[in-house]
């Protein structure tokens, strides 16, 4: 059992938004690494000791929480984002102190930065400092770390275990048999290249049992779980329409642009765009708002329904920002509404939001609750989860705990 005393969030040198977690108290080494295979991302998640970080972007104490309680509570905090406002200072951060959906406490930890990752993939080290090995007796404790991959990049995903796999051994205060406990359809799918490329035992675990909790995870695709207790979950709903979609039709945009892009490059691009130059609104068909049925005239009536009354040239010439935003709102704006739904046939009043496809991500946040606030009236609420990419992997790691 890892010595949870004084868990807390690490400094700024992880994933977009998210943070090592801490455990000052815990000395001994910790063999296992957890790995989620996704149909979009690797999320390999991985014990090392020595509190200290790998590149330190600056400690920001208050950003520090509290997750003594319960093993489950060192893996997330929810956010809510409240009131329309997209705003960074709308999102505050809040710790789970239950296995199962609480209410959250109040904290103010906000997104962080990318840092290590790149350098992790690059072959940095997997090890936070250079001499690298294990704490001696009484020790400077460890962290758990977060680091993703491009499912397309297998062999340097492997290449990273590998090494890995090969400092753990030299940190390791007695020999141990090489494990991985992988989790996601890659489990499935790479279990026997693993099983040779890195002469470990693979222990497989179910998805849908390893995202630990939330309801809604939004992957390459979604599925919806009803969590009932601890340990008692059921997958009630899923769709198709997720992360790789969003994903996959940028890409075919962007490739009409002349451009490549990566996902962050899209992210980014929703940031400045204008949907209503590609959607339709319910005021460009009548002209005000449609007050019978409630609809202001900004409601959006048609995703993409701009474009076909565009020229060839005006069609050519639409900036992938706006297109960016506006299938950013689409994705969300059904996935709000497909989890309101399944939360109303279960008779559930809190929504959990988890998966890569959020990643911290203010637009797809904020559209997500007001979807949920919107088809709810308010009696729906939307929380959203810290290191909401690696439920699968932390469930893994915490399955053979
Ligand atoms: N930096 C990034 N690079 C690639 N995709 C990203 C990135 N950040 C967020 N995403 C989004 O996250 C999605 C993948 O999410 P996640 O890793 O939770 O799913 P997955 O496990 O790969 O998929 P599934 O569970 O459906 O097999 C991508 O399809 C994309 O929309
Ligand atoms: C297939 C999985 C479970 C793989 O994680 C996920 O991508 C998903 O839930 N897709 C949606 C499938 C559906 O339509 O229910």
């Amino acid at each position: 059992m890892m010595n949870l005393a004084g868990v807390h969030l690490g400094d700024e040198v992880s994933l977009r938004g998210i943070r090592d977690i801490v455990f000052p108290e815990h000395n001994d080494h910790v063999p296992q690494i957890a790995i989620d295979i996704g149909g979009s991302l690797v999320k390999i998640a991985y014990f090392t000791r020595h509190a200290s970080t790998i590149a330190t972007t600056g400690s920001s104490p208050n950003a520090s929480i509290s997750l003594s309680q319960t093993p489950a509570a060192a893996l997330a905090a929810s956010t809510s984002p409240s009131g329309s406002s997209p705003s960074r200072s709308s999102q505050q951060r809040a710790t789970y102190v239950s296995p199962t959906p609480h209410t959250p406490t109040s904290s103010s930890a906000g997104p962080s930065t990318i840092a290590s990752a790149a350098a992790l993939a690059a072959h940095v080290s997997p090890f936070p400092s250079s001499d690298g090995r294990g704490s001696p007796a009484g020790g400077s404790g460890g962290r758990l770390n977060f680091v993703k991959f491009e499912t397309a990049k297998m062999p340097e995903c492997i290449a990273f275990l590998k090494q890995l796999i090969e400092e753990q051994e030299l940190d390791a205060d007695v020999p141990h048999e090489r494990t991985l406990l992988a989790t996601g359809g890659g489990a499935y799918k790479y279990y026997e290249t693993l099983e040779r490329e890195l002469g470990a035992k693979i222990f497989k675990y179910d998805e849908m049992e390893c995202l630990v909790k939330g309801l809604v995870n939004i992957g390459s695709g979604v599925s919806i779980l009803k969590v009932t207790a601890p340990g008692v979950s059921e997958r009630i709903s899923g769709t198709s329409l997720g992360g790789g979609t969003y994903w996959g039709l940028m890409s075919m945009l962007a490739v009409q642009h002349g451009v490549n892009l990566t996902f962050d490059d899209m992210l980014e691009l929703s940031k400045t765009g204008d949907n209503t130059n590609v959607d339709m609104l319910v005021g460009d068909i009548y002209g005000m708002d449609y007050n019978k049925i409630g609809l202001k005239s900004t409601t959006i009536a048609s995703t993409f329904g701009k474009m076909f009354k565009k020229s060839p040239d005006e069609r050519q010439s639409t900036p992938l920002n706006d297109m960016s935003r506006s299938l950013l709102f689409m994705l969300s704006n059904n996935i709000g509404q497909i989890a309101h739904l399944n939360a109303k046939a279960h008779n559930i009043s809190r929504i959990y939001f988890g998966g890569y496809f959020i990643c911290g991500h203010p637009i797809t946040m904020h559209t997500l609750s007001y979807a949920i606030q919107f088809w709810s009236r308010g009696e729906t609420k939307a929380l959203f989860l810290r290191h909401e990419g690696f439920l699968g992997a932390v469930g893994a790691f915490l399955q053979h705990q």
